[in-house]
């Protein structure tokens, strides 16, 4: 059975282990296909390299995501538009970038759940928007709107950071009766930001996400929420605490989220106390690289070959090689955590941070993801005897999620225009033969 997409690359799935092609019986000569849903706020992203002056003018805040109205949005474009600021138009939206992403990685379907321009004209953003997203990106559920998609407009200043500035539209405008229930009870994951949980008054994108939410879970579909800016978690770290742990399986965060959720600076440590609302954390650090955190059925538990490391937690990477699973699935659950440093130390030259984030969790969901489709094709496997969330371990999807990363951070946009390279010596040397 070859998986889909780049999944049968030993670099970044253990299929030596296992040769399923050649060993397993009674395999379809068709496989059945697995998607993954995820709603998103239709955004393009204008991407601009200002000083910090600007940021000020415009009353904007470094590294934050500012909801920002008309007259101000109007302002903002009109002086980049002048000073010849722009660089790049590209489409965007956390949850846009990650279902394009996976699409990219995986060539599985992922159904997008968003709006879009009841009548698109050649060269809108509207049209930029679909232009840009994967053909894998299943666009037929979008839910038509009067009124434009929106604007990102974002900001990357001198010190590499970049800070948002939102014009909304209608990207919120999405109704509860736009999720199509037996699109997500059949999805390997339903995904989604903390950012939609902001959507004003007369507007019912976060209604349509909790309408999503019930129905995956009582079909047992893994949640997975991404927080999008740790400002808008440092509001009211309590609320998002709750909401993590009633809705949540999978939770995905950049340290600084992960500082404001847990009170915790250090992301291992940050990333620990997360599991306690929910099952599985990926935590990425920027320059210092990534974490995941999560449980396994102590049965299960497999030792690490790599050295062992200590921080926060003491040898915390000891059963790294385990595969993560939903703590409720095990009797007697074990946290389990791993760790790797930017893939080759990071490039040379950062083109742009914006995304990367969002490349790691989409490998993250296309790891779990393929683990679906093994076990809808090959439910006898000796995989499934136990109710794994993902298909690799801990350490193997933080390998490839760092890879991901790093391919987004050498390219402009957040999207990434082609999967990974089928070969990679750089990767033996990298990672491998350490
Ligand atoms: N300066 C850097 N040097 C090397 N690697 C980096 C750097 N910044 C990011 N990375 C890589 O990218 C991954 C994700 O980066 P980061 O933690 O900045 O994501 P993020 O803040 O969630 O980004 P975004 O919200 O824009 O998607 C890191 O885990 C690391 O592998
Ligand atoms: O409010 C928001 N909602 C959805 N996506 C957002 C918002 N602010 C910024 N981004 C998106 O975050 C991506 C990088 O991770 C950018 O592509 C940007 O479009």
């Amino acid at each position: 059975m070859k998986f889909p997409g780049q999944r049968k690359h030993k670099h970044y799935f253990p299929v030596d282990a296992r040769d399923l092609r050649s060993k397993e019986v009674g395999l379809p000569s068709r496989p059945v296909r697995s998607h993954i849903c995820g709603i998103a706020q239709t955004l393009v992203d204008i991407e601009a390299h200002v000083d910090d002056d600007l940021l000020a003018r415009h009353q904007l805040v470094k590294g934050n995501s500012l909801l920002i109205d008309d007259a101000a949005a109007n302002a903002l474009y009109a002086e980049l538009k002048q000073q010849g600021k722009i660089v790049e138009e590209h489409a965007g939206g956390t949850i846009g970038n990650t279902l394009h992403n996976f699409a990219t990685l995986s060539d599985e379907r992922a159904v997008l759940f968003a709006v879009m321009e009841r009548q698109i004209e050649i060269g809108s953003y509207a049209y930029k928007y679909l232009s840009n997203t994967s053909s894998k990106v299943d666009v037929n559920q979008l839910q038509p709107v009067d009124g434009p998609i929106g604007r990102c407009f974002t900001l990357i200043t001198p010190c590499g950071e970049r800070s948002f500035a939102i014009s909304k539209g209608a990207m919120d405008k999405l109704e509860p009766e736009a999720i199509k229930p037996e699109l997500v009870a059949s999805a390997g994951a339903l995904v989604f930001a903390s950012y939609l949980m902001r959507s004003g008054d007369g507007d019912n994108i976060d209604q349509a996400a909790l309408r999503a939410m019930a129905v995956a879970h009582e079909a047992q579909v893994p949640v997975v929420l991404t927080l999008g800016t740790r400002f808008l978690i440092e509001q009211d770290p309590a609320f998002w605490q709750d909401f993590i742990q009633q809705h949540v399986t999978v939770l995905a965060m950049n340290e600084e989220e992960a500082e404001a959720l847990t009170g915790e600076s250090d992301p291992l440590k940050a990333a620990e106390i997360a599991l306690q609302w929910c099952d599985l954390v990926l935590c990425t650090a920027g320059p210092e690289g990534l974490y995941m955190a999560g449980y396994c059925e102590e049965s299960q538990l497999r030792e690490t070959e790599h050295e062992l490391r200590s921080g926060a937690i003491g040898e915390f990477n000891r059963y790294e090689f385990s595969r993560p699973m939903r703590r409720d699935a095990c009797d007697t659950p074990v946290k389990v955590y791993s760790y790797i440093a930017p893939y080759l130390g990071g490039p040379v030259e950062i083109l742009n941070t914006n995304g990367a984030g969002d490349g790691a969790l989409a490998a993250l969901l296309h790891d779990m993801a393929a683990n679906r489709y093994h076990r809808i094709n090959v439910p006898n496997s000796a995989k499934h005897a136990v109710s794994s969330l993902s298909y690799s371990s801990f350490s193997q999807i933080c390998k490839y999620a760092n890879r991901v990363s790093y391919e987004v951070l050498v390219q402009h946009s957040p999207r990434l225009s082609r999967g990974l390279p089928e070969r990679e010596e750089s990767l033996e040397e990298g990672y491998w033969d350490r």
